[in-house]
């Protein structure tokens, strides 16, 4: 074989020297690049883990915030009510405290947080007290917040901190308002005790995802309430030692973020406080570092991995260039051709020679172990016999062109063992020279990479990919949101992006153990997988919440959110599908948030931060729900909280009103009313309950609105059994199965048929088939009670709902009233007919009265008439009306 150029000894080792020191220095550089990279990384992603934790804490505080400012402010209403009447009537003379004692009892029963208020006269003297009159003629001036009033003349208001009462050992928070004298003169003050265990169950309502912790602090920081609840000694009034918050409270800092071990339950928190204005009481949300980082530390795990993967790829591959180095230092040294290759096969490396047209003149004993081939199958034979078959002509080309242009290539390759299997190599192709510049040979140095390989997909699948359902991790997720952000940009295609929750998953991992948990989380992410295309991502986000992003959806949002609708809907099917784990049959639910991707207007965080709310949104109204999110979603969760603290003033404030609706019989006289609450707003006007009616019953102020509208419908009762044009009347009332499920509803209409005197079989309570779907036997139980006084029961909006026969023979019921939907079509269409008329039919064989409500003209009374029903209600004869138009309408007609 012809010799190869040798230059100088001396020129070759400094040149040698060079590219040793040049490689091991730009070695030692990029690790120091790639370790700098991967700590930036590494905080960043903390940053932004923090951060969306602070955000999520104090928009949890705002809340806390919101609708505790809206008990002060109705209790503040009640109070400065009482103040004017107290102005008004004078305080009252010792011992006689009646009036006063009456118009405070009616205060505390329509608010329902206040527990007692009282009046204390300008000596600190009880003057008289809503619930507890023992204490009329105790003596407060001693108390800390009487004397700020007393010596404080600008004092109007106050609210204290927790204080211990003497009598009962209980905590309470007091709020108190100043009285004054016609001519401005201190007259005492009027104070309402609120119990702690209002904040703790407005706090349960809430609902506290795992980690997460909501207290209310008072001024001295005594804890007030707090969820989840700990157990004792850590209770109501317990000192919250917390220097930190100390620290923060005397710098004059009005909201704060900071990570503390939790004083209450040592657990490690990010906490959110906030001062609620002009009020002595502190919010406090956290939520626990080590759950909310978890993932952080998942990642960081992985990516640490990732790191230590490449810098040692690095150094393998340093090592394998220094070793080529070494190689053609010494082959340039011009040592004995026998020399070289008895060197050179002995390496670990596998070496091919072949002359100038890529015959094969020889190998070595690691080319025959990386590829099977012995050195007789291969000499003599093209270097093409190694080709695997994936590369293209092209590329094979690139690289000879490489050779000849450089004098060498090295990369990675696919080629072919003798057994017949492709294996990926690292391979370096040198071409050799004569002194006179003619290509001789070309030497090939490769080693099997089929490991890192395997590794390099390992780490890939660790860095990516759920370890326990193998779909994409949020990594991967937030990665593809990315791109198909992008993609939806530039194609003007929409995209979907949905949050999936498994309904009760803990229950199941409580129950039944984690690994069923587990193989039920796999179960479900092969079905949906399956169910799914395969350009659309599906992952798992956490515990057992999944997502999934589609991309390239409708032209137009509508048609996309339909789209998405759909699959959301099969998704919910497909995990409906029972399961047997472990001899469990399992059955479980999905709630899925929905949210359309149109653009960049909006980041990758915001779309998440929509879906989510999209989510709470569906888990909110029940198991199996499917909710989108629409711009206005977030805007109607603040106006549900403003609605709410509304409500709660308009019972402070006596804003209800009641408004009655005439049903008559077959002559059109006038038998009884129907008694419809209205709600008449400071500034909206009459506003008719579909707007109301679902939060009342969602708050359950239902109970003591309800309690307001069956007392005042029976004062009416008892006033027109007085007056004989009105005697014959009955009042029908309607009745929430919230309400009527109170433990003590059937005392409560007792004690307000008994206060107000009305003739108790005149009122007719109006129940839904709601009522009947849960223990029905008490209901039973509860309408015999109320039987036993004349009380009598009609079954409101009959037809739609359950509709079962079996109920409706089992219960006292007195009238079934035909629900007004099927009575405004009975004369257009043919099927609200035959359920009209087979109702009536049906009450008549269990001999109970029927009402028609909804009748709106002649023609519909007289096909009622013809099909044996006898009473209506309806704008024929009368629309809810106040009741002085009520009983004008009713004299006139008795006239004439
Ligand atoms: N738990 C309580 N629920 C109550 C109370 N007061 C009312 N309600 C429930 O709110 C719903 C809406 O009531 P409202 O807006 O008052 O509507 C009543 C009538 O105005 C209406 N009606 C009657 N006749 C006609 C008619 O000819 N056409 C027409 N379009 N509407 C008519 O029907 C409502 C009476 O319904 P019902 O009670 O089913 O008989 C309603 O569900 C009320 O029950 C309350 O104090 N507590």
């Amino acid at each position: 074989m012809p010799q190869p150029v040798i230059p100088l000894s001396a020129d070759l080792a400094k040149k040698y020297r060079q590219q040793r020191h040049g490689a091991l220095t730009l070695y030692g550089v990029a690790m120091l690049l790639w370790l700098s990279i991967f700590a930036w990384l590494l905080y960043e992603q903390y940053r932004q883990e923090i951060h969306s934790l602070e955000t999520r804490n104090a928009a949890r505080a705002d809340v806390v915030t919101e609708w505790t400012q809206g008990v002060f402010a109705q209790s503040g209403q009640a109070l400065l009510g009482i103040a004017e009447l107290v102005e008004l009537q004078g305080m009252p003379a010792q011992g006689e405290p009646r009036v006063l004692q009456d118009a405070l009892r009616n205060r505390s029963r329509y608010v329902d947080w206040i527990n007692d208020i009282g009046v204390i006269d300008a000596e600190g003297i009880i003057q008289a007290s809503a619930l507890n009159t023992g204490q009329v003629g105790r003596d407060l001036s001693g108390s800390s917040f009487f004397q700020v009033f007393r010596d404080q003349e600008d004092r109007t208001e106050l609210v204290t901190p927790l204080y211990s009462t003497s009598n009962d050992d209980d905590y309470y928070l007091y709020q108190a308002r100043r009285l004054t004298r016609d001519n401005g003169d201190f007259n005492g003050i009027v104070v309402a005790s609120i119990s702690p265990a209002v904040f703790e169950r407005a706090l349960q309502r809430l609902g506290l995802s795992d980690g997460e912790s909501i207290a209310l602090v008072d001024g001295e920081l005594k804890l007030i309430a707090r969820l989840p609840a700990l157990d004792d000694p850590i209770t109501t009034g317990w000192q919250v030692d917390s220097p930190e918050t100390l620290a923060m409270i005397e710098q004059g800092a009005e909201k704060w973020s900071l990570q503390l071990i939790s004083p209450l339950d040592k657990r490690k928190r990010m906490f959110h406080m906030q001062w609620i204005e002009e009020l002595p009481l502190l919010v406090v949300v956290g939520e626990d570092l080590q759950l909310q980082l978890a993932g952080w530390r998942q990642r960081a795990g992985v990516l640490a991995g990732f790191m230590l993967l490449i810098a040692l790829l690095g150094a393998w591959g340093v090592r394998h260039y220094l070793n080529r180095l070494r190689f053609e230092h010494r082959l340039h040294q011009g040592e004995a051709e026998l020399r070289i290759s008895a060197t050179a096969f002995q390496t670990h490396l596998g070496m091919l020679i072949a002359d100038a047209q890529g015959r094969i003149l020889k190998v070595n004993e690691t080319f025959t172990r990386i590829t099977g081939y012995s050195e007789a199958d291969v000499v003599g034979k093209s270097t093409r016999m190694l080709n695997s078959g994936r590369h293209e002509a092209a590329f094979y080309r690139k690289i000879w062109r490489r050779v000849q242009s450089t004098g060498s290539w090295e990369g990675e390759i696919w080629n072919r063992r003798k057994n017949g299997d492709v294996f990926p190599e690292w391979l370096t192709i040198s071409a050799v020279y004569d002194p006179q510049g003619t290509l001789t040979h070309y030497v090939a140095t490769m080693s099997d990479i089929s490991e890192r390989k395997a590794a390099e997909q390992e780490i890939h699948q660790l860095a990516f990919y759920d370890p326990l359902t193998g779909l994409a991790n949020r990594r991967l997720f937030l990665d593809r949101m990315e791109a198909t952000l992008k993609e939806v940009t530039r194609h003007g295609r929409f995209g979907a992006l949905l949050f999936i929750d498994i309904d009760n998953f803990k229950q199941i991992n409580d129950t039944l153990g984690h690994y069923v948990g587990d193989q039920l989380l796999q179960h479900l992410g092969r079905l949906m997988g399956q169910m799914l295309r395969e350009t659309d991502t599906l992952a798992r986000l956490g515990s057992d919440e999944f997502a999934v992003l589609i991309g390239g959806m409708g032209k137009s949002r509508e048609h996309t959110a339909e789209l998405a609708e759909n699959i959301a809907q099969k998704l919910q099917d497909v995990i409906q599908q029972p399961i047997t784990i472990e001899d469990n049959l399992l059955s479980v639910t999905a709630s899925i948030g929905l949210t359309v991707v149109s653009d960049y207007a909006s980041s990758v965080d915001d779309y998440l931060q929509q879906a989510d709310m999209a989510l709470f949104q569906a888990k909110s109204s029940g198991r199996s729900a499917l909710s989108f999110f629409d711009p206005t979603m977030q805007a109607e969760l603040l106006a549900r909280v403003r609605l709410e603290n509304e409500l709660r003033q308009a019972l402070a404030n006596e804003e209800w009103r009641l408004h009655y609706q005439p049903q008559v019989d077959q002559d059109g006289r006038c038998i009884g009313v129907e008694a419809l609450l209205r709600w008449e707003h400071p500034e909206r006007g009459l506003v008719t309950p579909d707007v109301f009616i679902h939060l009342l019953e969602s708050t359950e102020l239902i109970n003591p609105v309800g309690d307001w509208v069956l007392e005042t419908a029976c004062r009416q009762l008892a006033q027109w059994a007085r007056q004989p044009a009105f005697a014959k009347l009955s009042v029908a009332v309607n009745v929430s199965a919230l309400q009527f499920r109170q433990v003590d509803f059937v005392g409560k209409v007792e004690a307000i048929l008994q206060r107000t005197g009305a003739p108790c079989h005149k009122l007719k309570l109006e129940v839904t088939e709601s009522l009947f779907v849960e223990a029905r036997d008490d209901a039973r139980e509860k309408m015999l009670r109320l039987k036993q006084h004349g009380v009598r029961f009609a079954l409101d909006d009959y037809g739609t709902g359950y509709s079962s026969l079996a109920y409706l023979a089992h219960l006292p019921l007195d009238q079934l009233k035909i629900d007004k939907s099927f009575v405004q079509q009975v004369i257009e269409s043919k099927a609200n007919a035959a359920i009209v008329e087979s109702t009536i039919a049906l009450a008549k064989s269990l001999s109970l009265e029927v009402i028609a409500e909804g009748v709106a003209s002649d023609a519909q009374q007289t096909w009622l008439l013809s099909h044996g029903c006898r009473t209506y209600q309806g704008h024929r004869y009368g629309q809810p009306m106040p009741l002085a138009a009520l009983e004008t309408q009713l004299t006139t007609e008795h006239a004439s």
